[in-house]
């Protein structure tokens, strides 16, 4: 367990804290002029659906911090229950073929500038994290998250398959025989099962304290030389991210052809339909 104060590294100082962009729409970065740690939330309503315009303003995002030099980054959300419901569906269900395929690519961009990132990161999941949340959130070095909500890679529940590089970063995190399980379970786990199982690191109870929690643990680097550290966790990383850099290409076109098989698109169709039944009553 981290033990510094969490009250230095609280990046919630709103006097101190310094805008460094919302050029943006759909994501801000926050960097703490005290810490020096940017927090960069998601905020595109009603559930943070990563469609082909939050991925591309994640990616920007990311790449400001890492140029700006940022002591760390903690990812989070707008929303008061919800990090991100994973993809947009909708860029999947009867897709343009131009959109679709910068769609995927923008995909890939982000996970290889998030889980391939020199500043260490944190993930203040302060809501539900389906599917590509939990990519996101698996992505990161840390993770806190808020009671009673729940965070696991569903794929199999839409009828589709995660593609190697979110197993790798689920991997990352949970013991293989776990994450064997749940993927073919489509698991979704709670608050206190993802605590359990080392899906997650702590548990917080409010978005400040998960923020300050994240905070703590990019603050626990403090003393390591920041280079030696970026180039100890790239190399740990770095057979993942090369194995999805080198095939790019192809996992583009297997993420083409399988989400245009009728199969698929009838269970897409189908599982919107019932999000939107279900939210309706
Ligand atoms: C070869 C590889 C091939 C394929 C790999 C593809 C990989 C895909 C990974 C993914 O990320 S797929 C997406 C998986 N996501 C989910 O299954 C999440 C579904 N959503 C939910 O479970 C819930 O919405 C929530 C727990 C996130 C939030 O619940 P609640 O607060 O009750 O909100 P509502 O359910 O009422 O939703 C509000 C609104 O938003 C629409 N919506 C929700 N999630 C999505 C989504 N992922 N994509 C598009 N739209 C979504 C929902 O239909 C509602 O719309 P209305 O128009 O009815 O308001």
């Amino acid at each position: 367990m981290l033990r510094s104060t969490i009250s230095s590294l609280v990046p919630r100082a709103t006097s101190v804290a310094r805008h460094m962009s919302n050029a943006a729409k759909l994501t801000t970065v926050e960097i703490n002029d005290v810490t020096g740690i940017a927090t960069l939330t998601m905020n595109r309503p009603p559930v943070n659906g990563l469609n082909l315009e939050l991925l591309t303003d994640l990616n920007n995002s990311i790449q400001e911090i890492e140029d700006n030099k940022s002591r760390g980054l903690i990812l989070t959300s707008s929303n008061p229950t919800i990090f991100s419901a994973g993809l947009d569906i909708l860029e999947m269900y009867k897709p343009d073929k131009e959109r679709l395929k910068a769609f995927w690519t923008t995909l890939q961009d982000v996970w290889l500038a998030l889980y391939g990132s020199a500043v260490p990161t944190a993930a203040a999941i302060n809501g539900h994290s389906p599917a590509g949340g939990c990519l996101l959130a698996t992505s990161c070095e840390y993770r806190v998250m808020l009671p009673k909500f729940t965070i696991g890679l569903n794929e199999t529940k839409l009828g589709i398959v995660a593609p190697k590089w979110f197993m790798s970063s689920f991997l990352s995190v949970l013991p293989r025989r776990v994450a064997e399980r749940a993927l073919n379970q489509g698991r979704m786990f709670t608050t206190d099962e993802a605590l359990r199982n080392g899906l997650i690191d702590e548990v917080a109870n409010s978005k400040e304290e998960a923020l300050a929690k994240c905070a703590e643990f990019i603050g626990s680097f403090s003393k390591v030389n920041p280079l030696a550290r970026s180039l100890t966790k790239q190399q740990l990383r770095a057979a993942e991210l090369s194995e999805l850099e080198n095939e790019r290409a192809q996992d583009l076109e297997k993420f083409i052809f399988f989400v245009n098989q009728p199969a698929v698109q009838k269970g897409l169709g189908i599982y919107l339909e019932n999000l939107k039944k279900k939210s309706k009553n």
